[in-house]
């Protein structure tokens, strides 16, 4: 298990993209982008055509998390023009199978999104379709927010359950992931690492990466 730094644009210039993302694309693993539609979250941030455009201007791969309310409609599309790795939020999605299943047919990484006060029990079934287990450690909508330790024994738990069944899914943790935090996100297993405020918040943002992974890796992930 190595970890995985993804910075996330949300807290980056928004009007420079292609420039931020190029501070970080020689120590980061992903770039992770925040579509938000201002009904399941209450912000508003960017959509497909930015998506589609940020694609080709990004040497590394877009992992795109759909805080919107109609997934299903939406979330292939995102795959389809260039993303490399979709997550849809199960309290969104009406079928989420089928739209995990559409997202990897269209040929990215399928991920599922779960926020702090959504139990992982009824969606362990779902293991098996995806490529990544999104946790929440916020409640999703807005960058810098603190971050909630209450979220630490479902990590646990879903890093128990992947190792049980001998399962690749990536263990994704997003919110509040600072130099303060990431120790012990790795300790309870998380091995993907979204910081959007921590990097972009930073004097110099990939020297915030590396330090991101040194703390991770310390800790075990
Ligand atoms: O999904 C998100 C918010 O809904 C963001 O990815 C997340 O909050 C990252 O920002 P920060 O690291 O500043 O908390
Ligand atoms: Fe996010």
């Amino acid at each position: 298990m190595a970890a995985k730094i993804f910075p996330s644009i949300l807290s980056a210039d928004f009007a420079r993209l292609a420039e931020e993302v190029a501070l970080i694309s020689d120590d980061a693993d992903w770039v992770h982008v925040d579509v938000m539609d201002n009904h399941f979250v209450p912000n508003l941030t960017l959509g497909l055509p930015v998506v589609e455009s940020l694609v080709k201007h990004s040497a590394l791969p877009l992992d795109c998390h759909l805080m919107i309310e109609d997934p299903d409609r939406w979330a292939p599309a995102y795959a389809e023009v260039g993303a490399g790795s979709v997550t849809i939020h199960a309290e969104a999605a009406k079928a989420p199978i089928r739209t995990l299943r559409a997202i990897r047919a269209a040929g990215a990484r399928a991920g599922l999104g779960i926020n702090p006060a959504t139990p992982l029990e009824p969606y362990e079934e779902l293991l098996g379709e995806i490529d990544m287990l999104l946790l929440m450690t916020v409640e999703p909508g807005f960058g810098g927010q603190k971050f909630l330790d209450l979220v630490l024994p479902k990590v646990r738990r879903a890093r128990q359950l992947i190792k049980s069944r001998d399962l690749a899914v990536w263990l994704q943790v997003d919110g509040g992931v600072s130099a303060e935090t990431i120790e012990r996100c790795a300790e309870a297993g998380a091995d993907v690492f979204v910081a959007g405020n921590a990097v972009y918040g930073a004097d110099d943002p990939a020297e915030a990466v590396r330090l991101l992974r040194a703390k991770a890796e310390a800790a075990g992930a």
